[in-house]
């Protein structure tokens, strides 16, 4: 039986993660080899000519999965029939800009994207945001959304659990496949706290494995959290391949399951699990199964771990406080 595409609506379409990103997600990588795909892309109009660009390269790789591309500067034509959301288009933080300048910004992207999602989306949708502030950008869109269960929303820390594997493994030699239940929490912001209390290496407590606090408060956690910057500093461009892959890791893994034994890192609305604030878009462990996350329930939290929660948690409050403030949600 031929299966019915799954309609993929990207945002920022033209940008440099957007390029990264659609050629995989034209090969199979977003939800898997054998799901074909429609692409549904959205630009601001200075933007269409480069995604028309792109989308003549992703005909001319002649994907046996992909079945369409249309491309659009309207929300509510791009989001219609959206299955699956990768808001990835974001305005960047310029010169002289307050951070409650960039979330008024970003508020007048995510707010109208919102609510064609919420006009338009397939009764299923799955929605990632990439584009920063991630989590608050989440929240703004599910605000504008308020027909679409809550928990569809989420933001992308999945970069960050990947970057928190790759230290690791560089640190210790055990390779990321032998690396299991790594946990981002918080914000996608340097306040995140990457945590591998709870993690193992090849079966063994990765923390008593390390057995090197002094590493791990000074060179692991603030090198995960501060990666961003860093390749900003080095490449003079944001990470683009690596978010692109990430964001192909999160729907991937959201759709189709976590292994078993182990537990990836997504920023969520808030239970209340772990103390964070009720409503709040924070970094969790999840685990998923049949396109459902929990939130991974139990864990002790330690006071070195619990004093860097609460630092992220508080600024994704006054995020939410900011927000709440310019009425955007
Ligand atoms: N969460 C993460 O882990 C993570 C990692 C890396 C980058 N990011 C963020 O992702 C975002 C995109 O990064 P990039 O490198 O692709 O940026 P980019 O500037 O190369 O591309 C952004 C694109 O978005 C488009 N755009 C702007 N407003 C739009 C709107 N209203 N609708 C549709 N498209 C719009 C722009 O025209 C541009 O083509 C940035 O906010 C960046 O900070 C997040
Ligand atoms: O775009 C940025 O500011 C950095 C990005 O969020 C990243 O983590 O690489």
């Amino acid at each position: 039986m031929t299966r019915t595409p799954v309609n993929v609506t990207v945002t920022g379409a033209a940008g440099q993660i957007g390029y990264a990103l659609l050629f995989r997600i034209a090969s199979g990588h977003l939800l898997g080899a054998d799901v074909p795909v429609k692409l549904r892309l959205l630009e601001i109009p200075q933007g269409l000519k480069a995604a028309e660009g792109t989308a003549m390269e992703l005909v001319d790789c002649a994907f046996p999965l992909l079945q369409g591309i249309d491309i659009s500067d309207d929300p509510n034509v791009a989001f219609d029939g959206a299955n699956v959301a990768l808001l990835v288009g974001a305005r960047p933080r310029t010169k002289g800009m307050e951070r409650g300048d960039l979330l008024e910004a970003n508020g007048g992207i995510f707010k109208p994207q919102g609510a064609a999602i919420n006009a338009h989306a397939a009764d299923d949708i799955k929605v990632l945001v990439v584009g920063n502030p991630a989590n608050t950008n989440a929240l703004i869109a599910q605000a504008a959304a308020p027909d679409v269960p809550r928990e569809r929303f989420t933001a992308m820390t999945r970069l960050d659990h990947n970057r928190a594997l790759g230290q690791l493994s560089k640190k210790t030699g055990v390779p990321v496949s032998e690396i299991k239940k790594v946990t981002i929490w918080g914000n996608h912001s340097a306040t995140q706290y990457p945590d591998i209390f709870h993690a193992e290496l090849a079966g063994k407590n990765a923390a008593e494995a390390v057995n090197d606090e002094k590493w791990l408060a000074e060179d692991f956690i603030p090198t995960v959290a501060k990666r961003g910057a860093a390749i900003i500093e080095a490449r003079g461009a944001s990470s683009a391949a690596s978010a692109a892959s990430a964001a192909l890791n999160h729907v991937n893994t959201w759709v189709n399951g976590t292994a078993e034994g182990d537990w990836t890192s997504m920023a969520v609305p808030s239970d209340g699990s772990y103390g964070v604030p009720e409503g709040l878009i924070s970094s969790f462990p999840v685990t998923t199964s049949n396109g459902s996350y929990e939130i991974v329930q139990g864990l002790e939290i330690n006071e070195f771990s619990r004093t860097r929660i609460d630092a992220s948690v508080q600024e994704l409050v006054e995020e939410r406080e900011a927000v709440r403030a310019l009425g955007l949600i």
